[in-house]
């Protein structure tokens, strides 16, 4: 498929802070990337270059194979992560003015009730709730339906129904041909939207790559964990006396490298030593597993030097 958004060696300073640091990236036609990485990474940075409202230091931007400065604004829906529409204009004035911006714009009333606001649609901006704005917000722009959708951090603030709302709205745009950026702290969010997902940390893409690839590379061994009342450290010892490659957790233990069927084997322990528990859980690696294996340093991740060494950026196909 053809890349519909490319980022060839991007950096960005803003004096003596890097904010990118040779970003190279493509997302093909149809693709929903999410970018992820901790406050301060550089996303935002990244979808500005890509957006055209930052310029690079370094590096080539192209978007529908062109500058971001030469393309169709009409083909781009943008929700900024932060945005301030005019206060005392309700949510459906404000969709209906957006929609007339365009020349063949979404029914402003349909946008309303896809971002779930159909109740509150005659509110002034000012008195919505935190979440509705981000939804008006999310809706200004779904608006012109656009060809190639950035949406930064678009659920925050939002609340779990409203979550899935936007996420059943994104896969709707992606199954019609939508390519969609965006840029979330919810790992399961990304992992469950995302074709491809890109952590970058210290404004270096540090991995890329499909969920799967990445759980696969950097997300750990599934593991069983214990929550005890007893002592974790003697409960972590017996186990590990008997065969058993058994770590401490904040809630307990947790048991690695064994399959789903010796969790017998590991409960015969505990009883034989007489040692009570109060849940047992079988835990697949999550990407919030692979975010805190790439970028959870500072609380106790491994470092990103290694995950160099060991091949990182892409675990598979192209970046
Ligand atoms: N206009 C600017 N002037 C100076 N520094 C900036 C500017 N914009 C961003 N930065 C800096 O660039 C770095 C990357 O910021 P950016 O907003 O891209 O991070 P982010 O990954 O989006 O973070 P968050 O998850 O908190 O939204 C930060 O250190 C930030 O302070």
């Amino acid at each position: 498929m053809t890349a519909l958004l490319s980022a060839d060696d991007v950096s960005k300073s803003y004096g003596d802070l890097v904010a990118l640091d040779g970003v190279s990236l493509s997302v093909r036609e149809g693709e929903v990337f999410a970018l992820i990485g901790p406050n301060g990474a550089g996303k935002t940075t990244l979808v500005r270059a890509l957006t055209g409202t930052v310029e690079p230091t370094a590096g080539t931007v192209t978007v529908f194979g062109e500058s971001p400065a030469d393309i169709d604004a009409r083909r781009l829906g943008v929700l900024p992560q932060s945005f301030s529409p005019p206060d005392r204009l309700t949510a459906r004035e404000l969709l209906t003015y957006y929609a007339g911006l365009y020349d063949d714009p979404l029914d402003p009333e349909e946008v309303l009730a896809t971002v779930g606001l159909r109740d509150a649609g005659d509110t002034w901006y000012e008195n919505l709730s935190g979440g509705q704005q981000r939804r008006v917000c999310l809706g200004s722009a779904l608006v012109n339906d656009p060809d190639l959708l950035f949406l930064d951090e678009p659920t925050t603030g939002i609340d779990p129904a409203g979550r899935r709302t936007v996420a059943e709205r994104v896969e709707t745009l992606a199954a019609g041909g939508t390519t969609v950026l965006l840029t979330t702290h919810d790992m399961a969010e990304a992992e469950a939207l995302a074709d491809r997902v890109g952590l970058l940390a210290d404004g270096e893409l540090v991995a890329v790559g499909t969920p799967d690839e990445l759980l696969a590379e950097y997300g750990g061994e599934s593991r069983l964990e214990i929550d005890l009342d007893a002592e974790a450290e003697t409960v972590a010892s017996m186990l590990a006396e008997s065969g058993f490659d058994a770590t401490t957790t904040h809630r307990g233990v947790a048991v690695h490298g064994i399959a789903p069927t010796e969790i017998g084997r590991v409960v015969d322990v505990l009883d034989a030593e007489g040692l009570s528990y109060t849940a047992l859980t079988w835990r697949e690696p999550t990407l919030e597993d692979v975010y805190m294996t790439l970028a959870g340093d500072e609380e106790g991740g491994i470092a990103r030097d290694d995950v160099r060494s060991r091949g990182a950026p892409a675990v598979g196909g192209d970046v």
